[in-house]
């Protein structure tokens, strides 16, 4: 399937869509966890048909024994340039939950997710060692924050992150637009690739290529997540109590910004 959300098309795209229980894409992935002995994280448009065929950006996670562990989604819905996913599916409603496996708690902060630093902070919050960023966004717009963004959050969180973005061109028979001034055109421009992971000391893997596809093999030592945090100590001095008090205040109607002024 295109990358084909910010098309506004809906069909026949909406088709691919799938249950993340039982879906065909699911099935697939759960038949070769079992036979490699991997966790399998996967990426579908999904319908959920319990709650009247809502359309969201979920990630499956499929345990290395087949079963299925769960799902995760986009909490995050782009409104920008001309990736504008929200005609498609609704902000997500799973939280930050964190997936143990047989390698270690996981975690998914789906693609533009990445953009929001308390995203990675509470899958880290809920336990996560590694998160993985599955995107799909191009150069124009995000090329120059892909290599700040994930690492950082590694930093950050003293956990491992790892950056997925596709490569390549996709050509749409009919022209769109993104309602923000441009010419209508025909595709959303180059996906640039350049995966990575990143450590939580701040070192990170080359990048993949940014035109071909590519298989990156990292080993991760866990141990360095609670090595650096015992270094750094970023969750003890984190003074998230006075960050929730703040923002309680701030999401009420009648906030106002402590701005002290002559
Ligand atoms: N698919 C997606 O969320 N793309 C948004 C673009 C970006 O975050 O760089």
């Amino acid at each position: 399937m295109p990358f084909a959300f910010c098309t506004r098309e809906r069909l026949p795209w909406t088709e691919f869509a799938e249950s993340a229980e039982n879906g065909a894409t699911t099935k697939f992935c759960q038949e070769l966890a079992k036979k490699h002995n991997m966790v399998i994280v996967s990426p579908i448009l999904e319908r959920d048909e319990s709650h009247g065929d809502t359309l969201w950006n979920t990630a499956v996670v499929i345990s290395n024994t087949g079963a299925v562990l769960g799902k995760t989604r986009k909490n995050h819905i782009p409104r920008v340039g001309d990736f504008n996913e929200s005609t498609y599916y609704m902000e997500g409603n799973t939280g930050h939950r964190v997936f143990q496996t047989a390698f270690g708690r996981i975690a998914v902060n789906i693609c533009y997710g990445r953009h929001h630093p308390l995203n990675w902070l509470m899958y880290s919050i809920n336990g996560a060692e590694i998160i993985f960023n599955p995107s799909a966004t191009i150069g124009e717009l995000s090329e120059s924050l892909w290599p700040i963004e994930a690492r950082n959050a590694a930093i950050a969180n003293h956990c491992f992150t790892c950056a997925i973005n596709r490569v390549g061109t996709e050509h749409f028979e009919n022209e769109f637009t993104s309602g923000d001034g441009k010419k209508a055109h025909h595709d959303f421009g180059h996906f640039y690739g350049s995966s990575y992971v990143s450590a939580p000391d701040g070192s990170r893997t080359p990048g993949l290529s940014r035109v071909s596809e590519g298989l990156l093999i990292a080993e991760m030592d866990l141990n360095l997540c609670r090595q650096t945090c015992d270094k750094w100590n970023f969750k003890m001095t984190g003074r998230y109590e006075m960050y929730a008090e703040e923002l309680a205040r701030a999401v009420r109607p009648d906030f106002q910004a402590d701005i002290v002024r002559e």
